[in-house]
């Protein structure tokens, strides 16, 4: 493929049209070389977007470019001038601020306290820094109230509150890591316009991402990056998602098959009217669904409107308030985690480092986590950590869990790789059911073509998945029917073989007609 890009990125070819640049820079750790002699340019004004494999190096070049981690070799320029970054302050001082993916934002606080939190002196707390925020807002149209309070905000404005407290922190150049997986389509062509708009005024925005469609449609140029080194940076109009891919990888992509339906009429999870009250509301109400075996019923959401608190009252982390569930016909509304486990359930949690980790500990120790009662990690009542080491290697095959060894910590591997790990664990233990959570968040197109073929082998075998996904794509590839959840309530069910994200995104938001 020509595609690489060999003209200077800005018109002129001046350094100082160039926002960032990255020049041969090398970021060792033990037994990883996590980046080596990368090097690209973005010009001013320009949306970039990062592209890698799972492991591929982007989240620790975008670290050393927000000052968390030091680069053992090469340079970074930031507007022609070569730094040295300490700190998040000193890239902030340096006008380069990061938004992450989870928001780091107070709910019980209006947008101006949580923008000034920390940056008092820049406008005050009071009628200046209102001022401040709504001129920002004005400028980049980013729609944004002072007065608001965060808890009344969708997904999408939180995202523009994080975005405008960079921007109020001074910086020009913003990085945005995997910006749309928490979005509906609806909000992502809103942040998609929200960047144009930064563009147009000069802000530089570096994203990195895994939705290689969304990368085409947004960015001016894009880097891919492979085992840590930078392949090419290509112009959007020559590739193909498929090309990029492919770029990524090193090799051709086979082409994803289509299943016929596996679907039984065996009940295999049966959930009753199941409500459950929380903080003075009702966070689900009469939920109805039965999952029977070899089928895959999807839950789309937007987050916060219940699907969290169903797989919490699934997995025993919950009491129902009224209802009730049935695993095989038995009833387990009061069962805890670990009895609910032992009875064949697995588990994808969440939020992987909260719930499905422990990031201090090695690799193999992390595959007992949660089946430290069951084989391989215990027989007799007796652990045996030889076993769990063996089929902690199996995993690292099977998954394609890149790491030095099973012997590193788990906060040590990247996103995608922890992920990879986690679901390796819960399908060795050939569940029954399986409620999976956003399964292949941050994991690769190739890995997560992967996994939904090990979902979709166990499921002809009679597997019955729970997904609960903010991916649209996802819960239309892999589920047999999809259930949208608003307020607490399934409003609706669709065909995923005739429904359109648009569709799926309109109901979720309750602006579409209801069940198909
Ligand atoms: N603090 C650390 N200690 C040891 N190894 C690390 C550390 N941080 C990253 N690595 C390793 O560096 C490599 C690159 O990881 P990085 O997180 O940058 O990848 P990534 O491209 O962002 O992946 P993903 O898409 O999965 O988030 C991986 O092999 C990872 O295990």
């Amino acid at each position: 493929m020509s595609t690489t890009v060999t003209d200077p990125p800005s018109a002129a070819g001046n350094a100082t049209d160039l926002a960032v640049e990255v020049e041969g820079i090398t970021k060792r750790f033990p037994g990883v070389i996590a980046n080596q002699d990368v090097t690209f340019a973005v010009a001013r004004g320009t949306v970039h977007a990062i592209v890698g494999e799972n492991g591929a190096g982007k989240s620790t070049l975008m670290k050393m470019l927000y000052g968390v981690q030091r680069p053992d070799e090469g340079t970074i320029r930031i507007n022609g001038e070569s730094v040295s970054l300490h700190s998040p302050a000193d890239a902030i001082k340096h006008g380069v601020g990061m938004v992450f993916q989870h928001f780091m934002l107070a709910d019980n606080l209006t947008v101006t306290e949580n923008v000034v939190l920390g940056a008092e002196k820049l406008h005050g707390i009071g009628a200046g820094a209102r001022a401040e925020i709504t001129r920002i807002s004005d400028e980049y149209g980013l729609g944004i109230d002072p007065r608001d309070l965060v808890a009344d905000l969708g997904v999408g404005a939180r995202q523009r509150v994080e975005i405008l407290k960079v921007l109020y922190r001074g910086a020009r150049t913003i990085i945005l890591d995997e910006p749309t997986a928490v979005l509906v389509p609806q909000e992502v062509d809103e942040l998609f316009g929200n960047l144009r708009e930064l563009k147009r005024e000069g802000i530089t925005v570096l994203f990195i991402s895994h939705k290689l469609d969304e990368v085409l449609s947004v960015a001016d140029r894009v880097t891919v990056i492979r085992r840590g080194m930078t392949i090419d940076t290509v112009l959007p109009q020559d590739v193909t998602s498929r090309q990029l891919a492919e770029l990524m990888v090193g090799s051709e992509l086979p082409t994803p098959q289509t299943e016929e339906s596996t679907v039984t009429d065996r009940v295999v999870l049966s959930i009753a009217d199941v409500t459950l009250a929380g903080a003075g509301r009702t966070v689900l109400e009469d939920v109805t669904l039965d999952l029977h075996a070899g089928e895959v019923v999807g839950i789309a959401g937007v987050e916060g409107n219940g699907q969290a608190e169903l797989v919490e009252v699934v997995m025993g982390m919950g009491e129902p308030a009224r209802g009730r569930i049935e695993l095989e016909g038995t009833d387990i509304s009061d069962w805890d985690v670990r009895r609910i486990r032992e009875a064949g359930v697995g588990y994808i949690p969440e939020d992987r480092h909260r719930q499905g980790l422990l990031l201090d500990s090695p690799l193999w120790e992390n595959r007992m986590l949660g089946h430290q009662t069951q084989e391989p990690a215990s027989k007799n009542g007796i652990l045996t950590n030889a076993a769990a080491r063996t089929d902690t290697e199996r995993i690292v095959r099977e998954y394609d869990v890149r790491t030095p060894s099973i012997h590193v910590t788990v906060g040590s591997l990247s996103g995608g790789n922890q992920q990879k790990l986690i679901i390796g664990r819960e399908m060795s233990h050939a569940p029954k059911v399986l409620v999976a959570s956003h399964p292949t968040r941050g994991v690769d197109v190739g890995a997560q073509a992967a996994i939904w073929d090990l979902i979709r082998e166990a499921r002809r075998e009679g597997l019955a998945v729970l997904l609960i996904s903010a991916d649209l794509e996802e819960l239309i590839g892999l589920s047999d029917t999809i259930k949208v959840i608003l307020r607490g309530r399934i409003t609706g069910e669709f065909d995923p073989d005739v429904v359109t994200s648009q569709e799926l995104g309109s109901a979720m938001t309750g602006a579409g007609k209801d069940a198909s």
